[in-house]
């Protein structure tokens, strides 16, 4: 849908309207093909302002049409129309011109945008590239190097970057539309300065230009944009992505199409950009990263067992919270608390540690603050030793050490301080909540926020709810994790929530396989290959292997009955695997002894280096439990670690601790680097056959029957007897299970 209205006399104004962003359905693509060609036909119009409802230019192409049949007037030769018509177009951006949004603005002969709005071609991040053209307009704008960033990024821009790159042709502190509808007169030379009542050429009393032609603005006349060095750019942009992008077919593909424009002219550069859409579109890549665009928005439609919801629920308002414990964790989330506008009490327990966790808060603010060029907000901060200063605060986050029965004391204690309303959060990566909850005075105000580490960095919040906690409480974790710009996803209590529940049997398949004959290189090399970020030896490392170490020693699975020599390979009647334990008895935590699965120049450095001791260790260990090491293959290494995985998301999804799919991989995508190009591990099992995840979890089972998790779960059987349905319909299976048990 577009609306069309004649303006100012000459003008005809074209807004584009499909709330909320204003994307380019085939409604809108109609609206705006039969607006473009009434306006050409109209004798008393000028010139033409495009916009869009609600103060949004165009958030792109409609997403939601690439997974079904494509109808409708196609884009290329829409912004083709809009770029040949032989009236000034003029693009008034406000809010966002983001993909097909700004390559609609880029086939207009001139672009205005508002202060505030912000532009980009994010294509890359569906597994696309610009596909209307904006490969070849945009690098014909802008050169090659500025075009090759924005494309293989898909950042977004503010309008003073536009404007400082040459994207934009004026930035208006004011109305964009109004601008524009002034440079469009004075483009069809009606000057509106008011004192020069003539149609001129320059207007001698404010020199605007008037009159002028429209050839020189049509990006699709420039030439190639060649120049003695671009090779040598192309080719560095293209190592660059593939080293970024794990396998991500469409970074490449996007430096494939920006070398076109610097070479061939524009219609076969068009051809080029049409072939390399052509195999993205239909790539296994694109479907999985468009899922993942959906199921991060769908992760805010947060349900609770009981029927509360996201749109029936409100939040409160929090305008002052306390964090208690200063730790890597407690000073991530001061962090993001007063970088979300929130005043913060920070309490520690002893006057050196408080006095160092102050220092390392204030230095991330003022780092962050000096990259934006803004003050940090430091007076928003409150560093104490004592727990009165927390009487008026509307909610605390608990981030002290992994200690159930710390956290109960922390528990008790704030519930002698605190407001009666005030919210108890408590930041733990797999405690129970509800045993939490049970020391404090308040049961239905406390909920868990599991961030992640660095908790400014980290994307990911897992909002805990219990079984007694409020939908209100939920609500406003949920609210305020938004604030502090997380990606929140709400899961149910039990060990280990979603992640860390899940990411046990990854770990266990892992360390197995190093049993059975493989290295952790092999195992992380696999895994890097496939698009994690960091294998899983790597990550261990990054983390410190004392943390587990000292969570199966609290669960009760290290004991003083474990023989030290050779220590039992069968624990509470399953498979365990020692190793880590014994890394650990000899003092190897990771990067921060310098020691780990891998080797460090020095306690704290990153660089992972192939330790021989390990290769050494791993030997003696098999030789002394008898064990025959075998080849294992990266196809192994896959399949057992996303299929236990996928398995124990079916289990979450049975035991209704994830509400759906698509937030068990939102977890996985925000908070342990699986590759967005893959989905999440429940559309990537979905994606490889359930039938085939299905035979190949009976097989590993079968092989490893001393290894319960890899039984196939119920719902997975479930699904693949009735025909292995699409991810979107497992939730109306989840409920057919329930009520056959
Ligand atoms: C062979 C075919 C050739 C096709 C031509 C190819 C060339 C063009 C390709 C493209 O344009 S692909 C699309 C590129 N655009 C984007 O990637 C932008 C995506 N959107 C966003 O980044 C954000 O939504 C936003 C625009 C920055 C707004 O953010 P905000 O936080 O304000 O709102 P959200 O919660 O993200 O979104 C609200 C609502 O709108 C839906 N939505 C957003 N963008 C699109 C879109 N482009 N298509 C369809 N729907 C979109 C989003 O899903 C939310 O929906 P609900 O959850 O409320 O239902």
């Amino acid at each position: 849908m577009a609306r069309y209205a004649r303006v100012k006399g000459s003008i005809a104004l074209i807004t584009l309207t499909n709330p909320p962003v204003n994307a380019l359905s085939a409604a809108v693509r109609r609206g705006i093909v039969e607006s473009v060609s009434r306006a050409l036909k109209d004798e008393q119009v000028k010139a033409v302002v495009f916009c869009g409802e609600n103060e949004k230019f165009c958030g792109g192409a409609d997403i939601k049409e690439f997974s079904g049949s494509m109808s409708g007037p196609p884009l290329v030769p829409m912004i083709h129309s809009i770029e040949a018509g032989e009236k000034p177009m003029v693009a008034a951006i406000e809010g966002v011109a983001l993909g097909g949004g700004l390559e609609l603005a880029l086939g207009c002969h001139y672009r205005v945008a508002n202060t505030k709005a912000r532009l980009g071609l994010p294509e890359v991040t569906l597994g696309l590239l610009p596909a209307a053209g904006g490969t070849q307009r945009l690098p014909r704008l802008i050169g090659i190097p500025a075009a090759l960033e924005l494309i293989t990024t898909g950042r977004h821009v503010s309008a003073q970057e536009a404007l400082q790159l040459g994207i934009v042709d004026q930035v208006a502190q004011g109305s964009a539309v109004q601008a524009a509808m002034e440079l469009a007169l004075s483009v069809i030379g009606v000057c509106v300065c008011m004192l020069c009542v003539y149609v001129v050429c320059v207007c001698i009393y404010c020199v605007c230009v008037t009159g002028q032609p429209l050839n020189p603005r049509r990006l699709s006349l420039r030439a190639p944009v060649w120049a003695p060095d671009v090779d040598g750019v192309c080719d560095a942009a293209l190592a660059q992505v593939k080293q970024r992008s794990r396998g991500a077919m469409a970074p490449v593909a996007c430096v494939q199409a920006v070398r076109a424009a610097a070479m061939l002219p524009y219609s076969k550069g068009m051809e080029r950009e049409r072939q390399l859409m052509d195999t993205l579109f239909r790539s296994g890549q694109a479907r999985a990263m468009q899922y993942a665009f959906f199921a991060q928005r769908n992760a805010g439609k947060w349900s609770l067992p009981n029927g509360s919801q996201w749109n029936n629920t409100r939040a409160r308002d929090v305008q002052r919270a306390g964090v208690i414990g200063l730790g890597t964790m407690g000073r991530g989330i001061a962090v993001s608390l007063v970088k979300a506008g929130i005043s913060v009490v920070a309490i520690e327990m002893d006057a050196k540690q408080l006095e160092s966790g102050k220092k390392a808060v204030t230095a991330m603010l003022q780092r962050d603050a000096q990259r934006r060029g803004v003050s940090p907000p430091l007076h928003l901060l409150t560093f104490t030793l004592s727990f009165h200063q927390l009487r008026d605060v509307d909610l605390v986050i608990e981030a002290v050490f992994e200690d159930m029965n710390l956290k109960k004391r922390v528990f008790s204690d704030l519930c002698k301080v605190l407001r009666a309303n005030a919210l108890i959060c408590t930041n733990t990566s797999g405690l129970n909540v509800d045993e939490l909850a049970a020391v404090t005075d308040r049961q239905p105000l406390v909920v868990g926020m599991h961030f992640f580490a660095p908790a400014h960095v980290m994307k990911l919040l897992e909002v805990v709810y219990g079984s007694r906690s409020s939908p209100e409480a939920v609500a406003t974790a949920m609210a305020l994790g938004k604030r502090m710009e997380k990606v929140c996803v709400a899961v149910g209590n039990c060990s280990g929530f979603v992640g860390n529940r899940m990411l046990k049997l990854y770990l266990d398949q892992s360390v197995y396989m190093l049993e059975e004959g493989a290295t952790p290189e092999q195992v992380d090399q696999a895994l890097e290959e496939f698009g994690f970020a960091m294998g899983i030896f790597k990550v261990s490392d990054l983390s410190g292997l004392d943390v587990g170490w000292r969570v199966r020693k609290a669960s009760g699975l290290i004991g003083p009955d474990v023989d030290p020599v050779k220590p039992s390979r069968w624990r509470l009647g399953r498979r365990y695997c020692p190793l880590p334990d014994m890394l650990c008895q000899q003092g190897r935590f990771g990067q921060k002894t310098g020691r780990g699965w891998y080797l460090y120049d020095s306690p704290g450095s990153k660089e992972a280096k192939s330790d021989p001791e390990i290769q050494t260790f791993l030997e003696d260990y098999r030789r002394k439990y008898g064990i025959i090491p075998r080849r294992i293959t990266s196809q192994e290494v896959i399949e057992r670690c996303a299929f236990a995985l996928a398995n124990e998301g079916f289990r979450i999804l049975e035991d209704r601790i994830a509400a759906s799919p698509e937030d068990i991989d939102v977890i996985y995508l925000f908070g342990y680097g699986w590759p967005r190009h893959r989905g999440g591990p429940m559309f990537y099992a979905g994606q490889v056959g359930l039938s085939v995840v299905l035979e190949k979890l009976e097989h590993y089972h079968r092989v490893h029957p001393d290894v319960p998790s890899l039984e196939p779960s119920r719902l997975l059987r479930r699904l693949v007897a009735e025909g292995s349905p699409p991810i979107q319909q497992w939730k109306s299976h989840i409920k057919n299970l329930r009520s056959h048990l």
